[in-house]
């Protein structure tokens, strides 16, 4: 117990199926345990082993309460886990249920942070690294926590929420530095990913996502008043990382103001794109950017997931808000395939088969032709996917043995209002800076979309009453995903057909996880509704909001 971190570990995690010592479980992103001793067979015999009342709950800023949306990590038997206030929890999961070993409270600015928090108080979770606890706070700290007693051994400030940024992602660590992304698209803050040096605390790069004038991409920026300056281009979700190549595997998010793209004419770069970058200098080695010129709201954050397939092609997966899930070289950001992974599209009628970029993309208009589109003069407008997109960050699971890729899906519409932005006026740091907003007039509903990777075509899809608002866990013959109703479910893993649930109480906005502890299998998921949706989206659903906030964890054993 308590052992190092070191990097051959994190490059190892099947090594030892059961830890769980990355955000997304491996650096490919797979969200995959090869643990079998709940499997398809007994999984109905699932019950609760334990839980855990966690804090976090009040809220700040401009928000009621605060959430539970992360992954919660394990090692050896100890878990590490975050509240929405990036408190951290160490837990001692030993004998059978779960004992507080220490809580790490930064005192995270609440209000400071809270008031330019766009979609809740959130944090996705923590890193492990050497003898240190890495975690992140909404005020926009990199904090390094002493494993061992819960002391705060050194902190940064790498975001600044007087310009509108904060940090709601996991950090990710390689070679002994921490990746960070930022949040605040919806505020104009010009992007960045940052890598801290573990060893000293100090920054070794930090990469805008906006390229300044004259840099290559500053070319898609052709407005007269700067837009770039408050262009977005957010990084908050956390990427995934190829040791092979020393390549870590970005998205970034949507270009600011988020709806009035007549605002921003031209491409601009690099929003909306997936990075692949050297990890060592931060350089950006390759980009694809989903929808160019965007009119929709939709971020390009997700996941990366990196796949080698029999045939040898080595794959970067992405299931995009714009609802396509996309197949990239990941040595080159070449277009493999795409295709969309949501029931209804209406802003393009599919992708070039050659290209990946959407029919209506014309690399000559500064300002694209996209379908029903909300903008100036169609000032209206109904999109499919709605602004929440086709699948937000809730993450993915991989199986690598079925080659099958589980989408938490958001199977949704919504209404668009533009509302111009005026140069020199629309924009006031710590305001929102959007351009106009979304409207709920119609029902939303999810599905667990499984994919099969070498062909690029849907294996399955089970439709869920609600948007899948959590992520998912995939195990050798299982997946398991949460509901923001309060069901954990699991499901066949080729059929999807629903073999247990069990109603937590809150909505469930986080990843289920699976562990091992004296040679017993558990499964894990944090409880607690938060987030965007009980915010902006809940009149899409408007029996969810009798959903009260809390604040718990609950593992689950046979
Ligand atoms: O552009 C951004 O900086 C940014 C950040 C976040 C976030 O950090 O949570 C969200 C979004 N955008 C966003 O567009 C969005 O729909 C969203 C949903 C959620 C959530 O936690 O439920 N966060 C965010
Ligand atoms: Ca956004």
């Amino acid at each position: 117990a308590d052992a190092p971190v070191t990097q051959d570990r994190l490059l190892n995690p099947d090594k030892e199926e059961g830890n769980w010592l990355l955000h997304h479980r491996n650096y490919a992103a797979h969200r995959f345990a090869r643990l079998d001793q709940i499997n398809r067979e007994n999984v109905k015999n699932l019950k609760v082993a334990w839980t855990m009342a966690l804090g976090g709950v009040e809220g700040g800023g401009i928000w009621t309460h605060g959430g539970l949306e992360g992954t919660p990590l394990a090692e050896d038997g100890f878990l590490y886990v975050t509240d929405g206030w990036g408190s951290v929890y160490k837990i001692d999961a030993h004998g059978g249920r779960g004992k507080l070993v220490w809580k790490m409270d930064p005192k995270t600015d609440k209000d400071w942070a809270g008031a330019v928090a766009c979609c809740g108080v959130d944090n996705r979770g923590v890193a492990l690294w050497n003898d240190k606890v890495i975690s992140h706070t909404l005020d926009g700290r990199l904090i390094a926590t002493d494993k061992k007693t819960g002391d705060v051994a050194w902190q940064a400030q790498l975001a600044d929420p007087d310009k509108g940024e904060v940090i709601t992602g996991a950090p990710l660590v390689v070679k002994d530095m921490a990746i960070t992304g930022v949040a605040g698209a919806e505020y104009g803050i010009r992007g960045w990913i940052a890598a801290t040096d573990l060893k000293t605390g100090k920054e070794i790069w930090r990469t805008y996502t906006i390229p300044a004038k004259g840099e290559p991409g500053s070319e898609t920026w052709q407005d007269e008043h700067n837009a770039a300056a408050t262009g977005g281009g957010s990084t908050w979700v956390t990427g995934s990382y190829d040791p092979a190549t020393n390549t870590l595997y970005w998205g970034v998010g949507n270009p600011g103001p988020d709806w009035d793209h007549e605002y921003r004419p031209g491409d601009n770069l690099f929003t909306d794109s997936t990075l692949a970058l050297d990890a060592d200098t931060g350089r950006i080695k390759w980009h694809f950017q989903h929808t160019p010129n965007d009119p929709f709201d939709y971020d390009s954050v997700s996941e990366k997931v990196l796949v080698d397939l029999p045939d040898g092609k080595k794959l970067a997966i992405e299931a995009d808000r714009n609802g396509f899930a996309y197949a990239l070289d990941r040595s080159n950001g070449q277009f493999v395939w795409g295709m969309p992974f949501v029931k209804r599209v209406s802003w393009t009628k599919g992708l070039d088969p050659k290209t990946g970029k959407p029919m209506e993309y014309d690399p000559n208009k500064p300002i694209q032709p996209y379908l029903g589109k909300p903008d100036r003069t169609n000032t209206v407008a109904t999109i499919c996917p709605g602004n929440m997109g086709g699948k937000n960050w809730p993450p993915t699971a991989y199986n690598p043995d079925l080659k099958l890729w589980y989408i938490p899906v958001i199977e949704s519409c919504n209404q668009i209002t533009v509302k111009p932005a005026v140069p020199g006026e629309s924009f006031k740091p710590r305001e929102f800076f959007t351009g106009g907003g979304p409207k709920q007039p119609e029902r939303i509903t999810g599905s667990i979309t499984a994919v099969d990777v070498a062909t690029g075509k849907i294996a399955g899809k089970l439709e869920t009453p609600y948007p899948l608002l959590g992520g998912m866990l995939a195990t050798p013959d299982l997946v398991f995903t949460g509901h923001p109703s309060g069901e954990i479910t699991a499901h066949d893993a080729k059929t999807l057909e629903k073999l247990w649930e069990f109603n937590t109480g809150s909505g469930l906005n986080a990843p289920p996880m699976t562990f091992v502890v004296d040679g017993k299998q558990y499964v894990a998921i944090l409880a607690g509704v938060g987030g965007a949706w009980d915010k902006w989206f809940i009149d899409s659903t408007p029996e969810l909001k009798s959903m009260q906030p809390g604040s718990m964890l609950f593992v689950f054993a046979l």
